[in-house]
């Protein structure tokens, strides 16, 4: 084979030396695609490009892509990001476009890290990555491998992806590589994990998959890459991580509702139980948010047949909690011989944790919308989004201590909170704390923090 066509063959199904391939690998000629350019697939697209000098970004979102190949990052507050984006932009690391099938023309490497939500009635919605896969499918070479990273429903590559990339490619199974890489990273810290915080695990549709796809994240992550038997198991990896996640915050708050009838601070109850090595309660809070956490039980609950009523059941604990939070500060508001009804009430927080501006399943908004239902006047403030669609009136973060509050509930533990004045508030006003981030002590007045009581 000539040395051109040696440097280009293809990754999957190559009989070449490992080094030859990881070598291709690092010197871009095995160029790659990354689908979705969002808090994840800007943070991989970074990686993918610092590694290769070769990355393709694709969004249907032409801002997004704009911004991009100006250098500009659009993912707020991930250390590290904006800067590489910019480096990567200007020395043609990393561009971006919306023409997804000429991106997968010219890649040999397909990153798909679109979102994979959940309809109205709670039904997984894999209509993106499907939609993504077709793009794929129409500039798919022999050869080239397929990672898919975004969060599936276990089984949905062997039983959808897989048949749908041969059909639509006229390519056999044989041709080409598909294998499920989980994005195990959060927000606000998204660089550092893909750089290789966790281990990364890897697998394939076949074992050549496996052994392709492992190749290219032992290139990418300074951590391990685990390689599992079949896509499904990497698939239930994933999920199972959530599932864990869901159902012990579930856990904390319920044992957190015990908090006024046991008399005493639950929150110390559970840091001293997790002194043993075996227990790893989770914090309470306002109720569980995001497109991941809140999302992936219905990725089990709602796609296969086996019942799973722990899972329901967790999400249904956690599903009430921005409401006991609303009956929390009702009853505080009744020992006052206030009523909720009528009264006027500041949520801090509209995103479904600090740092990340993200609202999709926010309890904070779940708060705003059973207060309004309750007949009280909102008012709503986060550093990081407006109140678009939520029953509530925006305002600044630096004007909250202006009103004239009955109750202020902290929802969404934002940096930019620790600037309130709380004196400005009058000394009726009921403060509730869902993060335990507020000290009476310090503040010189009651705080009810969820999970420790007054
Ligand atoms: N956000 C997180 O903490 C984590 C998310 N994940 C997985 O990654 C997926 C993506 O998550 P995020 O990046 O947070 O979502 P995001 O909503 O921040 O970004 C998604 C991006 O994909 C783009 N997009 C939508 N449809 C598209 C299409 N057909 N073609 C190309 N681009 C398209 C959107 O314009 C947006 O820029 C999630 O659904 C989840 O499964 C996995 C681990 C962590
Ligand atoms: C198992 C796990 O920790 N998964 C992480 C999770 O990140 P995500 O950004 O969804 O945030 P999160 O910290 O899980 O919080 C989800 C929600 O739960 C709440 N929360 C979280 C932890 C806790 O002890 N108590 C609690 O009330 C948060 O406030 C938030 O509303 O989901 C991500 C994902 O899968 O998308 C995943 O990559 C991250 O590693």
């Amino acid at each position: 084979m000539s040395e051109h066509a040696e440097r280009f063959a293809p990754l999957y199904g190559s009989d070449r030396p490992e080094e030859a391939q990881r070598s291709s690998f690092r010197d871009g000629a095995f160029p790659v695609a990354v689908y979705g350019l969002g808090k994840m697939g800007l943070p991989i697209a970074g990686v993918f490009g610092e590694t290769t000098g070769a990355v393709t970004g694709v969004d249907i979102d032409e801002s997004v892509v704009e911004g991009i190949n100006d250098g500009e990052c659009h993912v707020r507050n991930e250390p590290g990001l904006d800067d590489l984006v910019a480096d990567l932009v200007d020395d043609g690391s990393l561009r971006a476009t919306t023409d997804a099938v000429g991106a997968a023309e010219d890649a040999r490497i397909h990153v798909v890290i679109v979102p994979t939500l959940i309809t109205e009635d709670h039904q997984p919605d894999t209509s993106v990555v499907t939609s993504v896969a077709r793009d794929i499918a129409e500039g798919l070479a022999p050869g080239d491998l397929v990672c898919v990273e975004s969060t599936l429903p276990p089984g949905t590559c062997r039983d959808v992806l897989a048949p749908l990339l041969r059909y639509e490619s006229g390519l056999e199974a044989d041709e080409f590589g598909l294998a499920f890489c989980p994005e195990r990273t959060s927000s606000g810290r998204a660089l550092a994990d893909v750089r290789g915080a966790h281990p990364k695990v890897v697998g394939g549709d076949d074992a050549e998959s496996t052994r392709a796809a492992a190749l290219v994240y032992d290139e990418l992550t300074t951590n391990e890459v685990i390689p599992v038997s079949d896509t499904t198991t990497a698939e239930a990896v994933k999920v199972f991580e959530g599932l864990y996640r869901d159902v012990n915050i579930a856990l904390a708050n319920e044992l957190a509702r015990f908090t006024d009838e046991l008399g005493i601070d639950v929150r110390e109850a559970i840091d001293v139980a997790n002194t043993q090595p075996y227990c790893d309660i989770h914090d309470p809070g306002p109720g569980v948010g995001g497109h991941c956490i809140p999302y992936y039980p219905y990725f089990m609950l709602n796609w296969l047949e086996t019942p799973a009523p722990l899972l329901a059941s967790a999400r249904s604990v956690n599903d009430a909690t921005p409401v006991h939070v609303v009956d929390l500060l009702e009853a505080r508001l009744e020992e006052r011989d206030g009523t909720l009804g009528g009264s006027t009430v500041v949520v801090l927080g509209l995103t479904y944790r600090a740092g990340v501006a993200e609202t999709r399943a926010s309890p904070a908004i779940d708060i705003c919308r059973t207060l309004d239902d309750r007949g009280a006047t909102v008012y709503a403030s986060d550093p990081l989004v407006d109140a678009e669609g939520v029953p509530a009136t925006w305002v600044h973060p630096e004007e909250v201590g202006a009103i004239d509050a009955d109750a202020v509930v902290l929802a969404t533990d934002h940096d930019e909170f620790d600037a309130i004045d709380w004196r400005s508030f009058p000394s009726s006003t009921v403060l509730i704390d869902t993060r335990d981030v507020l000290d009476s002590d310090r503040l010189g007045r009651d705080v009810y923090v969820v999970g420790r009581g007054a």
